[in-house]
C-alpha cells in the first residue's frame, strides 16, 4: 500500500533566501513584504541582512536562512569567515537528560528552529553545531543527543552516537550548559549519574546549571531547593545565600546581563571559563581517589558544587533565553571566528529536512511505531518558480503501520506534510512543496 501526500505550498513573503550570496536584489519592495509577515523591526533588521540602508533601527538582527542547495551550504560552510577585527567565540555545549529541552533552548538561542523538538525522548540522534553570530562574537552551540548510559543503549538497540557525541561535544566546549527539566518530578532531584560522570571527566569546561521548564512549575519556590539540591549549595565556589537568590531573580530585568543567581560574596568573577575554580576542582579530584572510588562516589552524588552560576528560564517560550544569551557572549574569548555570519548550522539542508520529519513522526505516530520509519528523500529539486520540491518516501516494516501512518482518509500523513513543509519554509526560506509516500518495506 502506498499515499502520496503533498503538503500544501507555502508563501514565503519575506523575500525568500535572505543575503545577496542568492543573487537577491534588496529592494524596497521586499522590505515592505517582510513588515507585513514579520512586522516592522524586522523587516528594518531583514533590511540590514540585505545590506540596505536601515532607515529606522538595526535593533532586531534577523537569524539567516539555510540554503536548501546542498553545494551551497556546503560552499559556505568553508567561505572564509567574514570575522570583524577582534572578533571572539564560545563553544557551548548543552547537555542533560533526554527530553530536558536541549533542541528548544538551542533553537530559541539562534532565533530559528533549525534542530527537531519532540515529546518523545531521543528526538536528537547526532551532535549538530548551530551559530549565533552578534556582533564581533560567535556563539557555537553544539546540541547533543540525551545522555543515556551503555546499559540502555544496549537494552534499547539505540544508535552509538547517542552515546559518544555528548562526550565528543564536551572535548570541544568551552563551556557546557546543563539543563534540567524542573517539572519532572521524578528526575529534578539529581543531575544524574551521566551528566556528572560528564563533568567531572571534563574538569576544564566550565559549567552552568539551566534550570528549564519554570513555566510548568505551580509554586516556583521549589526553585530554591532544586538550586541547592543539584548544586551541593555552592556556586562560583561560594555557600549559597538564598536571600540573595530570590531578590536577585525577581529583580533580573532584560537588560541585565548578569544571571539569576547571586552568591553570598561580593567578591568578582573574572568570567573566564575554564580559569574558575581549579582551586577547588583540585580539592574536589583528590577526595575521590582511585577511578573505583571515583565513579561509586560519583553515583551517590546528586549535584554538583563546581557551577559557574544557575539560570532559570523556559526555553518552549523564550523566557529568560535572551538574557542567557547575553551572558554568554559576555563570555566569549578572543579568537577568530570558525564560520561565515550567513551559517546559521552545519546540519546540511536534507538532513535538516529528515530531522523535521521525523520530529513530526515522533509528536504524531505511537510508541515505537515512529522509530522504526526509514526515510528515503527520493527527489529534492528546485522547481521552476524557485521553490523547494521535496519527495520523501517513508518505509515501514507493519501493514498496521502503515495504516498508522496514513489515517483515515490519509489525514495523519497529509498533517504531518504539511507542518513539516511549514516548518522548512521558516529554515530554509522559501516556498516548498513536500510530498510524502507510505511504502511497506518488503
Ligand atoms: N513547557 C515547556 N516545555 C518545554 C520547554 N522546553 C522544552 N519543552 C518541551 O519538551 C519536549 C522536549 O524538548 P526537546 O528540545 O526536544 O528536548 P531534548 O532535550 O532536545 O530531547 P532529546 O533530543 O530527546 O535529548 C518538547 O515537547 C518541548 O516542546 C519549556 O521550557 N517549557
Amino acid at each position: 500500500m502506498a499515499a502520496v501526500v503533498m503538503g500544501r505550498v507555502i508563501r514565503a513573503a519575506a523575500g525568500h533566501r535572505g543575503a545577496e550570496l542568492f543573487g537577491f536584489r534588496p529592494t524596497q519592495r521586499r522590505l515592505k513584504t517582510a513588515a507585513r509577515f514579520y512586522g516592522k523591526d524586522a523587516a528594518s533588521a531583514f533590511g540590514h541582512l540585505l545590506g540596505v540602508a536601515d532607515p529606522e533601527s538595526d535593533r532586531q538582527q534577523i537569524p539567516p536562512a539555510v540554503s536548501f542547495n546542498k553545494a551551497e551550504q556546503e560552499n559556505l560552510l568553508v567561505h572564509k569567515p567574514d570575522q570583524p577585527e577582534n572578533p571572539k567565540v564560545l563553544r557551548v555545549a548543552i547537555i542533560g537528560a533526554p527530553n530536558a529541552g536541549k533542541s528548544t533552548l538551542s533553537n530559541q538561542l539562534l532565533g530559528r528552529k533549525v534542530f527537531p523538538v519532540s515529546k518523545k525522548v531521543h528526538t536528537t540522534r547526532c551532535q549538530a553545531q548551530g551559530v549565533v553570530t552578534e556582533g564581533d562574537t560567535q556563539l557555537i552551540l553544539l546540541d547533543t543527543p540525551g545522555l543515556i548510559s551503555r546499559l540502555k543503549m544496549k537494552r534499547h538497540d539505540l544508535e552509538k552516537s547517542l552515546l559518544q557525541d555528548p562526550w565528543d561535544s564536551m572535548q570541544m566546549a568551552d563551556l557546557v550548559l546543563v539543563l534540567v527539566d524542573v517539572s519532572d518530578k521524578w528526575t529534578r532531584h539529581s543531575l544524574g549519574f551521566e551528566v556528572l560522570k560528564c563533568l567531572f571527566l571534563h574538569p576544564k569546561v566550565s559549567s552552568v546549571l539551566v534550570l528549564n521548564k519554570v513555566d510548568l512549575l505551580k509554586k516556583k519556590s521549589i526553585l530554591l531547593d532544586l538550586t541547592w539540591e543539584l548544586t551541593e549549595g555552592i556556586v562560583k565556589g561560594k555557600k549559597l545565600n538564598v536571600k540573595s537568590v530570590i531578590k536577585t531573580s525577581a529583580d533580573a530585568g532584560e537588560g541585565n546581563t548578569s544571571p539569576l543567581w547571586a552568591s553570598s560574596s561580593k567578591e568578582e568573577t573574572s568570567g573566564t571559563p575554564g580559569s574558575l575554580f581549579s582551586d577547588e576542582l583540585a580539592d574536589y579530584t583528590d577526595r575521590l581517589q582511585t577511578e573505583k572510588q571515583q565513579l561509586r562516589d560519583l553515583r551517590e552524588k546528586k549535584g554538583w558544587p563546581l557551577f559557574q552560576d544557575v539560570f532559570m528560564l523556559s526555553a518552549v517560550n523564550g523566557e529568560e533565553v535572551h538574557t542567557l544569551k547575553k551572558y554568554l557572549l559576555t563570555l566569549a574569548r578572543p579568537s577568530p571566528w570558525e564560520f561565515h555570519s550567513e551559517v546559521l548550522t552545519t546540519q546540511s539542508p536534507q538532513d535538516i529536512c529528515d530531522n523535521i520529519i521525523r520530529e513530526k513522526l515522533l509528536e504524531y505516530l505511537p510508541q515505537e511505531v515512529p522509530y522504526n520509519v526509514i526515510q528515503d528523500t527520493v527527489l529534492w529539486e528546485e522547481g521552476p518558480s524557485g521553490e523547494l520540491v521535496i519527495l520523501q518516501v517513508l518505509l515501514v516494516q507493519k501493514e498496521s503501520h502503515v495504516k498508522m501512518l496514513i489515517g483515515r482518509g490519509g489525514q495523519q500523513i497529509s498533517m504531518i506534510a504539511q507542518e513539516a513543509g511549514k516548518d522548512l519554509m521558516n529554515v530554509f526560506l522559501c516556498d516548498v512543496l513536500l510530498k510524502l509516500s507510505v511504502k511497506l518495506k518488503r
